[in-house]
């Protein structure tokens, strides 16, 4: 089971992850997307990379804004598992479809 990182180590991961964010216990970040179904279908393409690596985001939808919210539930905070899927999500906000 991954390790809850400290502040100094979840700052120096935000690093890496422009647009990422600490918040109390989470790693967040809010995509705006170009429509609302292309927000939809980044939801869908986010949720298969968080079946792959079972690490799954909480996610709120409000028309094209997207808002993620990472944290790993077993440990009650931020650990690797949380980066590597911010990581994973700002690739596939990339190629979010115009
Ligand atoms: C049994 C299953 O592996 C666990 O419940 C996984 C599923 N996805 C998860 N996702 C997150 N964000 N945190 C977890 O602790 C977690 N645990």
């Amino acid at each position: 089971m991954a390790q809850l990182l400290t502040d100094d180590q979840i700052t120096e991961a935000l690093r890496d992850l422009p647009g990422w964010e600490a918040r109390p216990g989470a790693l967040f970040r809010a995509v705006t997307a170009p429509s609302f179904m292309a927000g939809i279908d980044l939801v869908d393409r986010v949720a298969q990379a968080a079946e792959q690596m079972n690490h799954h985001p909480d996610i709120d939808i409000r028309w094209t804004t997207i808002s993620f919210s990472l944290t790993t539930h077993a440990m009650g905070g931020v650990t690797d598992n949380d980066v590597k899927l911010a990581g994973r999500i700002s690739a596939l906000a990339e190629d979010t479809p115009g």
